[in-house]
């Protein structure tokens, strides 16, 4: 039983999120009853032991005619990518390529064959399948895709082909590639490349590749609208291409926090499905000057030392930052420093987390409150192992609940975790603490957390003694900072959050990580 209502396009699509079909396939030399309706594909066993598949039609990839043909039945049939030039063919199936979510938030791809007698049964399933999938608009068919082969293991162009290239091909999405030469490749490219005809932009690489992609992208909707990215109380605008990131990095925070693991098949099946969410960006000013954007954390103290320790090392590839991790925490004597914040309401310890359809991230996005309203002014200072913004929980493989597991993707604010200066002990401890799956920063006794919406730091000098009597202050003792995995020298920043700036492809993982 079928209903079939032929036109253009649009009508071929409207007709596909109507249709009924019914039929009997043969599915893994099995007969099956197959339906479809409302965008949901059920099979199910027409015999003992009886057995049913459900698949919604959002977590199908592709539908291809199979291998199987039969010589002389002829069915004229449009394919998508060539409209204008209609084939003859008389296939007796059609694979469906379909992914699924298994442990760990892993998604996965399968694919069903399913097989029937009469070429015109197929081939009107194959048409309502894909115009349904075609009626899926958000969907990128086209991308610019950046490969950094340098990031973390030095395996992005072969992610590209052996993990993502085949199944963007299955997907039918058309990608323009480029391999990066250098850094602030991608930036620059953005600023100027021909952005008209893109979906989307697609990367593969760490969190400082993913970084380069936004920065460019947003410097080239600012400069696109003539607005002033240096004013540090502009209002940046928002790209208009949504991006994807493929983790091949060495930490791949972003990548974690939004899928909820590293998993590079996972991450190419949710550029597929075409699922988006509104990501926070953070900006930082130096006086009249932009900085930097981040997505992930901009960090003082101990892990600012690291990174910029941990460059001379690169050789090493991920194993550098354990190198320059351990040498580091048993030089440090602490920074000091004062931290102004407008804080929101919302204690990060108190607060839900951030999943799928998270309600607070939902709030926010329409949220016309401004931030002087609600927020108040705090004033912190001292000495300090770290000062942190986390803009997303910034967990990963090594710190699965990562520095504020509460943290909010699209909230409009980073959590300030401010970790004093106290014995190296307790720096071990709070190392510890990081690398735990259930415990969290929060609890620990030197460790201040609030939740922002803007916040400054100051590097006060450093107080020394001399012969054990007169201070003296010195600025001889200042850190630099880790924005997303890169260096920035100027101590004195003012960092503000951008509510879900850059629209970004992920489902979410459905629970808490
Ligand atoms: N071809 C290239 N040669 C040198 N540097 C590059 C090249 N392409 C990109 N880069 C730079 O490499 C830096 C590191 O990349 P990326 O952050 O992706 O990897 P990572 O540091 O190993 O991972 P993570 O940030 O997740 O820890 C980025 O700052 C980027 O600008």
């Amino acid at each position: 039983m079928m209903q079939d209502i032929s036109g253009g396009p649009a009508d071929d699509q409207r007709a596909a999120s109507k249709s009924v079909l019914l039929n009997t396939f043969v599915v893994k030399k099995k007969r099956c009853r197959v339906y479809f309706h409302r965008g949901t594909l059920i099979w199910e066993t027409e015999r003992p032991p009886y057995t049913r598949w459900t698949l919604p039609l959002t977590n199908v990839l592709a539908v291809r005619y199979g291998d199987d043909w039969i010589p002389g039945v002829s069915v004229k049939e449009k394919q998508p990518a060539q409209p204008t030039s209609p084939t003859t063919v008389c296939p007796t199936n059609f694979i469906l390529h379909y992914a699924v979510r298994g442990r760990k938030s892993k998604w996965r791809h399968h694919s069903v064959t399913m097989s029937h007698t009469d070429p015109r049964q197929v081939a009107s399933w194959v048409k309502t399948i894909r115009n349904y999938l075609l009626g899926l608009t958000y969907r990128p068919r086209k991308v610019m895709l950046f490969i950094n082969p340098i990031g973390g293991k030095k395996k992005g162009v072969k992610i590209w082909e052996k993990e993502v290239q085949p199944l963007m091909t299955i997907a039918g999405i058309e990608t323009k590639m480029m391999v990066t030469e250098h850094a602030g490749h991608i930036r620059d490219a953005l600023l100027t490349a021909d952005l008209s005809d893109l979906h989307a932009v697609v990367c593969i690489g760490g969190d400082g590749t993913f970084a380069e992609v936004f920065n460019g992208l947003i410097l080239r909707a600012a400069k696109d609208q003539q607005i002033d990215p240096n004013d540090p109380d502009v209002r940046l605008p928002s790209p208009a291409l949504p991006v994807g990131v493929i983790p091949s990095g060495s930490t791949d925070t972003v990548a974690y926090s939004l899928h909820g693991t590293t998993d590079v098949q996972t991450a190419a099946i949710h550029i597929i499905f075409g699922d988006s969410i509104g990501l926070d960006i953070s900006s930082v000013h130096s006086n009249v000057t932009l900085l930097r954007l981040y997505a992930s954390v901009l960090s003082y103290g101990y892990l600012g030392d690291v990174i910029s320790d941990s460059e001379r090392f690169r050789w090493m590839g991920p194993r550098r930052y354990d190198w320059s991790g351990f040498k580091k925490i048993i030089a440090n004597k602490g920074y000091e420093g004062e931290i102004e914040l407008l804080s929101d309401p919302c204690h990060p310890a108190e607060s839900t987390r951030c999943t799928k359809n998270c309600l607070r991230c939902q709030q926010h996005k329409y949220n016309s409150v401004c931030d002087e309203e609600i927020s108040r002014l705090v004033t912190v200072s001292g000495k300090f192992f770290m000062v942190n913004g986390a803009n997303v929980s910034c967990a990963c493989s090594r710190s699965p609940m990562g520095f504020s597991p509460h943290c909010h993707v699209g909230d409009g604010c980073v959590d300030v975790i401010l970790i004093r200066h106290t014995s190296l002990i307790n720096n071990i401890r709070l190392l510890l603490r990081l690398s735990s799956k259930q415990k969290t920063l929060y609890e620990l006794p030197f460790v201040e957390v609030y939740r922002a919406r803007q916040f400054t730091f100051r590097a006060l000098p450093m107080l020394q003694f001399e012969n054990g009597l007169n201070a003296t202050r010195s600025n001889s003792r200042f850190s630099v900072w880790n924005c997303d995995g890169e260096v920035i020298d100027s101590t004195n920043v003012k960092i503000r959050v951008h509510c879900q700036l850059l629209k970004v492809y992920t489902r979410r993982a459905q629970e808490s990580i």
